[in-house]
């Protein structure tokens, strides 16, 4: 029976990652505490007290000066900064996109606010957000500058997003994973109350495997479960204080490791002509080509992991929240699939709008990723009537970037019926019948749209239908629908703590493996 039993507990969703604000936020912050601590240290050491003050007293001016002329320069509104910090004291560090959309309903849909002397342009609400990414695409398209898929751009970007896009459409279908993910649940958790992070994360990360390595892993399997716990570590301590300041390169290093030992072996073991997936391609290409860039497959894969597992699996679970808080929208009345014991497939979206409506309104007020990636202005740009300069990398104290706020697209009172709700009926005709909305926005829109929308819909559509199919999701004992709380905890993006109770429906767990054909 269950080895991984957990105590039943108050299922609220707390914010369990203290100092992980987002990335963005704390990237700066601590940009600014690493400089001043690394500036310290140097004084302490090598320069005398009074050269120390004046030194300091230098770069205050210089911040000062940098925050106060840059906002008279381009006039875009927003909160006044105040020296160094910028807006730092005004933002909610765990959960910034929430002050962000607030100040937009003061200061519209193009507004400036400093994090430390780094000037980041908000784009707010669906229609400027939407015009910037998909009618000046040239001008706000490009990500905050690194390498790999996620973050590189130019002819580099352009051949990792085409590589990758055509591996992902060969290998997607191999969505076979929600039958270990149910034989999981239903030998180790059924009747008991269970954190539903673990068995969805591996089962995200086992699709991403497959993919990328041709090889899914077994949920038991120790090197799996290692690098699963290492990915999951890696995202909850990105972007905090420790990690920028000490350990970043060790988290780096772990995750880097795993990926270089398997693509070491798969590359000892390739047979050209044989592509078992997204790895065994690249080699093959790059053999044939002859090309150097090696590196690049492992910031890629990386990348994949880092983007394909954490963002699904936390949609899911968000799915499985609101099931549970809402149990009437579960049933076989609901978005219980009705096709009755066999699998659902996905041919069978078109028959359910019901469900698929439950899908796109989860994805809508989860919010997933509420702030997108940080884009650069790839050139001076007037936009909405506001001169925005060309970007200058954060790693400078006058550096700029943009960031455009899903959560006031998902959330767009000018958009939605009931933003704030879980209302269904926002993708649905008054004939039941699903609608696509303009305004879903949840992967971002324009050319650095998310790369693994199709992959991230098939998979979400999968999942959730074959697990309310088979298991029925309730709050733990003790703890009523009303209290299960909404208010998510933020690392990258908006994850939830959530204990739940699952039950199968069915009377035999062991049959399941058996019409799973596992
Ligand atoms: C529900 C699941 C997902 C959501 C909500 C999501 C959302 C996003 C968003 C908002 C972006 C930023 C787009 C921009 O900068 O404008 C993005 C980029 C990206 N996503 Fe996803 N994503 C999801 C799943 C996935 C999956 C499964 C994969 C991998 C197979 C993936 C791979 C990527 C990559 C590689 C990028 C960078 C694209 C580029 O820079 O060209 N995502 N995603």
């Amino acid at each position: 029976m269950s080895t991984n039993k957990v105590e039943p507990q108050r299922a609220e969703v707390t914010p369990n990652r203290p100092q992980s604000s987002t990335c963005l936020c704390v990237i700066n912050s601590n940009l600014v505490t690493e400089t001043l601590w690394h500036f310290l240290e140097i004084s302490t050491f090598s320069v005398p007290p009074p050269c120390w003050l004046l030194l300091f007293s230098c770069l205050f001016f210089i911040s000062y000066l940098s925050v106060t002329f840059l906002r008279k320069e381009e006039g875009t509104p927003g909160p006044r900064p105040l020296p160094l910090l910028g807006n730092l004291l005004q933002i909610d560090l765990k959960r910034p996109y929430k002050t962000l959309y607030e100040l937009s309903k003061t200061y519209g849909s193009v507004f400036t606010v400093y994090l430390g002397t780094n000037k980041v342009v908000v784009l707010a609400g669906y229609e400027a957000v939407r015009e910037a990414l998909v009618n000046y695409a040239e001008e706000f398209g490009e990500i905050l500058c690194f390498v790999g898929i996620l973050f590189a751009n130019g002819e580099s970007w352009k051949e990792l997003r085409r590589f990758a896009l055509t591996t992902l459409k060969d290998f997607g279908m191999v969505i076979e994973e929600h039958k270990g993910m149910i034989f999981f649940l239903c030998i180790n958790f059924t009747g008991n109350a269970f954190d539903t992070a673990l068995p969805i994360n591996y089962a995200t990360a086992n699709i991403i495997s497959s993919i990328v390595y041709g090889t899914r892993f077994d949920y038991g399997d120790p090197v799996f479960k290692r690098m699963v716990k290492r990915a999951n570590q890696s995202i909850c301590v990105t972007g905090s204080a420790s990690v920028q300041v000490g350990s970043k390169h060790s988290v780096k290093k772990n995750r880097t490791e795993d990926i270089k030992n398997l693509t070491k072996h798969l590359k000892d073991t390739l047979e050209p002509g044989l592509c078992r997936g997204l790895v065994d391609c690249f080699l093959i290409r790059k053999q044939k080509e002859e090309v150097r860039q090696y590196e690049n497959l492992t910031f890629t894969v990386s990348n994949l992991f880092a983007a394909g597992t954490d963002t699904t699996a936390a949609t899911l679970r968000w799915g499985l929240l609101l099931m549970a808080k809402y149990p009437h929208i579960q049933g076989p009345r609901g978005a219980e699939p009705v096709v009755g014991s066999r699998q659902v497939c996905v041919d069978d979206r078109k028959n359910l709008p019901y469900t698929d409506a439950v899908i796109h309104e989860t994805q809508r007020l989860a919010n997933i990723v509420p702030m997108s990636l940080p884009h650069q202005t790839s050139q001076d740009v007037t936009f909405k009537g506001y001169f925005i300069k060309k970007s200058i990398s954060p790693w400078f104290p006058t550096g700029n970037y943009c960031v455009s706020l899903l959560t006031s697209v998902l959330y767009d009172e000018s958009e939605w019926e009931s933003p704030r709700t879980f209302n269904p009926s926002h993708f649905l005709d008054k004939n039941g019948q699903f609608v696509k909305r303009d305004a879903f926005m949840p992967f971002s829109a324009g050319r650095r749209m998310c790369l693994g929308e199709g992959l991230a819909k098939m998979e979400l559509f999968l999942f959730f239908t074959s697990l309310i199919q088979r298991f029925r999701f309730t709050p733990p004992p003790g703890i009523t629908e009303d209290e299960l709380d909404l208010t998510p905890a933020v690392g990258f993006t908006t994850l939830l703590h959530l204990i739940c109770c699952v039950r199968f429906k069915g009377n035999d767990c062991s049959a399941v493996s058996d019409k799973l054909e596992i």
